[in-house]
This record gives C-alpha cells, structure tokens and sequence, in this order.
C-alpha cells in the first residue's frame, strides 16, 4: 500500500489548482477525522456505550431514526460546521439546513447521508456515510436556494465511506476517483486505489425485487430480460442486493454492473434522496467512466427544488446503463 495519506493526497491535488487556498484541504481534513470518529463507533457498536436500536425519533423523511442515524449525524454536522470553510449543512436527518454564523462560515457548502444502510445497523452489514460538496454560489453572505438547490454539475467533490471489515473513503474532486484504507493502528486513511475505473460493463443487476409488484412495465421487461439466458448477448445477470446503498454502489464500481432503484406506482420518485445520494454517486460513477440516470435524464444535470427531493436511480456501468434505457424505452 502508498502510504500517502488522505490529507497528503487532497493537499496535492488542491495545490494543482491555481488560486487555492487551501481551504479545501481544511475542510477535507475534519470529513476525514468525523469518518474515523463514526468508524470508531460502528466498530465497537455492541460494545460499552449503547448505541445500537432505535433514537425514538422519526425524522422528515417519515423514517425510524436509528441511535447511529443521530450520533453520525452529530458527529458530521459538529466537525464540518466547525471547519470555519461551510457556510450550511443539509443532512438527510434534518428537516432544514444548519446555517453557520457569517463570522464562522467558509464558501463550502456540505450536503450528507449521515448513516447510509440504516436497516443493516443491528445485523453487522456494512454502513457508510454519503457526502457532497458545492461552492456558495449567491453574493454575500445570505445562504439562499441558489446554494442549497444547485445541479449535481456544480459539485466541487463527492465522496463515500463504508465502515465494514475495513474503512474505506472513496472520493473525486473531479480529477478521478481514489479509495483511502484506514489504518486503525495509526489512525490513518492510505492511499489504496488512485484513478479508479468501473468496468464497461457487469454481470450484476443490484434491484429490490422484493418491490417488484408495484413497478411499472418497462421496468419489469428490463429485469425479466437481465435475467433470461442468451449467451450471446451474457445474460442471465446474477442478482447481488445487500440494502446498503453504498456496499451495493461500492461492489458495482468495483466489479461492474447496473444498481437500480426505480420509481414504482407507490413511490413515483423512488426512495434514495437526490442532494445525498444519487448526486455524490453520479459524480463518483462518471468520473469512474461509468453513468448515472433517473431512468431517462442524467441524474448531474438535474436542478433539485426541494433539499429532500428523491429520484429514481440507474447508476453503473456505461454498456450496462445502455441497455437499461434501450429497455425502459
Ligand atoms: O430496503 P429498501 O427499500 O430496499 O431500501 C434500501 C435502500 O435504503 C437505504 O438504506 C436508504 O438510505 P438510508 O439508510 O440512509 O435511509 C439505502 O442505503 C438502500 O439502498
Ligand atoms: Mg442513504
Ligand atoms: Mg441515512
């Protein structure tokens, strides 16, 4: 393993960019320590503190919030609002975004699932925790809907943890896509995959089938025809679904193949959130050589008008992506 640290490496990649400052880096560094903190907690979950099981509460999105849901939440929110580089936070745990006081805010502005997988909390399956980045886009220091609702286009990184047998920190800033290794000896993320690329196409179809009674037609056509022999065209796909997005997402930029969660008659939108989910994943998926879409349009070029909005969600790789929409019509 190079054992260039995370920092190391955003301090680098940041010095290349004329006119930085390096505020960036600042801003990284307290996402990197808030992910140790959460890993820390997810891998000792059971253990001492009681952290497992449910907060009580329920939160905008009309879900159960876990304990870990909070104390991620917390952890994120407290670390990165504190950077001195955000000027608000929107997490998928909070109704409305955490403005920072003008004398403590920065030009940033952090958009978080705080804990990914939550129905994999108490059964030892891997988690995360899903962010994104943007510039404050409006003058002053008033934070209004032109930052808080930009397009996954302006965002200026994107990035995933997953707390599991080992931490990892995939994240892209534009210039590819790198996966970090925590080290819990030292305490330190290394620099394990630099530039990596999703192959052009899978073997894998990643879908709840469990939701299949309320798709639509075309989305029952593509999953029926993924799962029909032809060796000519490498079918049957095989089936791999963990209900953790970002495990599911990781094994397919990995391996390759399609993760969809559809739109369906119940829930026209789907279930995963735009700003915390799809966005920071497109951004990761294309900048792998692979795409992300709703199902029709890329999921980069869509204007959110809601900071909770859900989308429907194809994300994977490019042949694979292909032959969906050929499918969905
Ligand atoms: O249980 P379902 O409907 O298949 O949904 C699973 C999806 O829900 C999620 O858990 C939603 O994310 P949160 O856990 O952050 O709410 C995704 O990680 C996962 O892909
Ligand atoms: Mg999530
Ligand atoms: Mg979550």
């Amino acid at each position: 393993m190079d054992r260039t640290t995370l920092v190391q490496f955003i301090r680098r990649q940041e010095k290349m960019t004329p006119g930085a400052t390096g505020e960036f880096t600042n801003l990284m560094n307290e996402v990197l320590v808030a992910a140790k903190i959460v890993s820390l907690q997810v891998n000792n979950a059971g253990l001492g503190e009681d952290i497992l099981g449910m907060s009580g509460r329920v939160n905008v999105q009309g879900e159960e919030v876990q304990k870990l849901d909070d104390y991620a939440n917390s952890i994120f929110i407290k670390l990165v609002g504190e950077s001195g580089n955000i000027c608000a936070i929107t997490s998928e745990e909070n109704e409305k975004p955490v403005i920072i006081p003008p004398d403590r805010a920065g030009k940033y502005i952090f958009m978080v699932d705080p804990l990914d997988g939550s129905s994999n909390i108490d059964v030892n399956v891997n988690i995360g925790t899903i962010f994104a980045v943007y510039r404050k886009q409006s003058p002053g220091l008033e934070v209004t809907d032109d930052d808080l609702l930009q397009p996954g286009t302006q965002q200026v990184a994107a990035g995933y943890i997953i707390y599991g047998p080992s931490t990892l920190f995939v994240y892209t800033s534009g210039n590819g896509v790198h996966s970090f290794t925590l080290d819990p000896a030292l305490g330190e993320f290394f620099l394990s995959t630099q530039n990596m690329k999703i192959p052009r196409h899978g073997s894998t179809y990643s879908v709840n089938e469990g939701n299949s009674q309320n798709w639509q037609e075309p989305q029952k056509n593509l999953v029926h025809y993924l799962k029909e022999w032809d060796e000519a065209t490498e079918r049957p796909y095989k089936l791999r679904y963990i209900g953790s997005l970002v495990a599911d997402f990781h094994r397919t930029l990995l391996k390759g193949g399609i993760f969809m969660y559809p739109g369906d008659k119940k829930s026209p939108q789907g279930k995963l959130r735009y700003a915390f989910e799809a966005a920071p994943l497109a951004m990761i998926v294309e900048n792998a050589g692979g795409k992300a879409t709703d199902g029709k349009q890329r999921i980069l070029d869509i204007r959110p008008t809601d900071i909770h909005q859900r989308v429907p969600l194809y994300i994977g790789s490019s042949d694979d992506l292909d032959r969906a929409h050929t499918l969905l019509g």
